[in-house]
């Protein structure tokens, strides 16, 4: 089964997620009048602060840093507080302090988006790259020790299969989307396949692989190296942070059982811990990875953003001068982005309703 096929099934037998049908007419009028009113498109990308603005080879190399990393942000339990990384005067959390780390590494004339670099440096110059401004007051970023074996190991990958540059890589995918994912899989393995066991079938998310396509095809308006001929192809990105938004407008419901736990495991971390000692996570808590909860999240999102992709665009057809975007321009990788931009932006309306807490190299 593909990613598509994989959503579908999820949802066609989750036991804890469920996909509000009755809400998501409304939510697709919403957010097609939300995405319309700022002509939301590809566009949006390179105005993020700590995204690239130049187009070209050394931006690929810095997007296939960003998703070879781009997992696992959350703050667990700890005598300190979370990973925040401070640059020309704003903090930064999350997803963010990654760019921020780059960024900061790059302006020392560390030549931190170099594969050769991964595999020659020693560990104390890759460690270093991702410190918290403040080391004193706050953990340094989530996963570090696992985040540099795979800087090492898709280093080395890329010195030895394509010249040292992710950029050989896209170009023998053709403009496909589809056959650049097989080639990393291929060449990368688990460094970023992303699959699970349910209902006695394999599923696939593939998360980091889909949004590597998809940072490089917003970031250059789907033109040269990221034109991508069949980028419909690519669905929403199974994260940590749109199942929040999803169930925040209402899209997505959980039982009242997972509901309970997700918020009994977010207070567990949110209180610092007194010792060290005071760390040691409470095992029942875990959703661990693979876990019908996990799964079930994960699927259903996707398939709720399938679903509000198809009911957006059948609107846009209905009456296009209406609108400002084309049917053609609205798929599941627009309306993710929209969507976590969103949940991004408000964090504090959406604090009720947590997250699920996986450790995963995957997303
Ligand atoms: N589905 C989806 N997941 C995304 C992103 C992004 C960032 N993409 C940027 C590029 C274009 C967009 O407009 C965004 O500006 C990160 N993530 C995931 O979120 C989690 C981090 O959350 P927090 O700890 O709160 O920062 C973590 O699993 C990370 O892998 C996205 O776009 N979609």
């Amino acid at each position: 089964m593909d990613v598509r096929e994989s959503a579908a099934f999820i949802a066609g037998r989750a036991a804890s997620v469920r996909i509000n049908h009755e809400r998501l007419s409304a939510a697709a009028d919403a957010l097609l009048g939300a995405m319309s009113a700022v002509a939301f498109s590809t566009a949006e990308w390179s105005k993020h602060t700590l995204h690239p603005k130049t187009k070209d080879e050394s931006t690929v190399d810095w997007i296939f840093l960003i998703d070879l990393l781009n997992f696992s942000f959350w703050h667990e339990r700890s005598t300190r507080q979370r990973f925040t990384v401070e640059i020309d005067g704003e903090t930064y959390k999350g997803y963010w302090t990654l760019c921020a780390c780059i960024q900061r590494a790059l302006r020392q004339d560390i030549p931190i988006t170099s594969p050769a670099f991964w595999v020659s440096a020693s560990d104390e110059q890759l460690r270093s790259a991702f410190q918290p401004t403040d080391p004193a007051l706050c953990d340094e970023i989530p996963m570090l020790d696992t985040r540099i074996d795979m800087l090492r190991r898709a280093g080395a990958i890329l010195v030895k299969d394509f010249c040292g540059r992710f950029v050989n890589c896209l170009r023998q995918a053709e403009h496909s989307a589809q056959r650049l994912m097989e080639i990393v899989v291929r060449h990368f393995g688990d460094l970023f396949e992303d699959a699970a066991e349910y209902g006695g079938r394999r599923v696939v998310f593939s998360k980091r692989l889909q949004i590597l396509v998809a940072d490089i095809w917003a970031c250059f308006n789907g033109e040269g190296l990221g034109r991508f001929d069949d980028i419909s192809t690519i669905t929403m990105f199974a994260d940590y942070r749109v199942p929040q938004a999803l169930v925040y407008f209402g899209i997505l419901d959980y039982t009242p059982e997972l509901m309970d736990l997700l918020r009994k495991h977010e207070s567990y971390h949110d209180q610092p811990a007194a010792t060290p000692a005071d760390t040691v996570e409470n095992a029942s808590n875990m959703i661990t990875g693979g876990h019908p909860y996990e799964v079930e999240i994960r699927g259903c999102s996707i398939w709720a953003v399938e679903l509000l992709v198809a009911m957006i665009r059948e609107r846009i057809a209905k009456d296009p001068s209406k609108y400002t975007l084309r049917a053609d321009q609205i798929n599941p990788i627009i309306v993710d982005f929209y969507l976590w931009d969103e949940a991004y932006k408000n964090q504090a309306a959406m604090a009720h309703i947590p997250i699920h807490r996986t450790r995963s190299i995957y997303y």
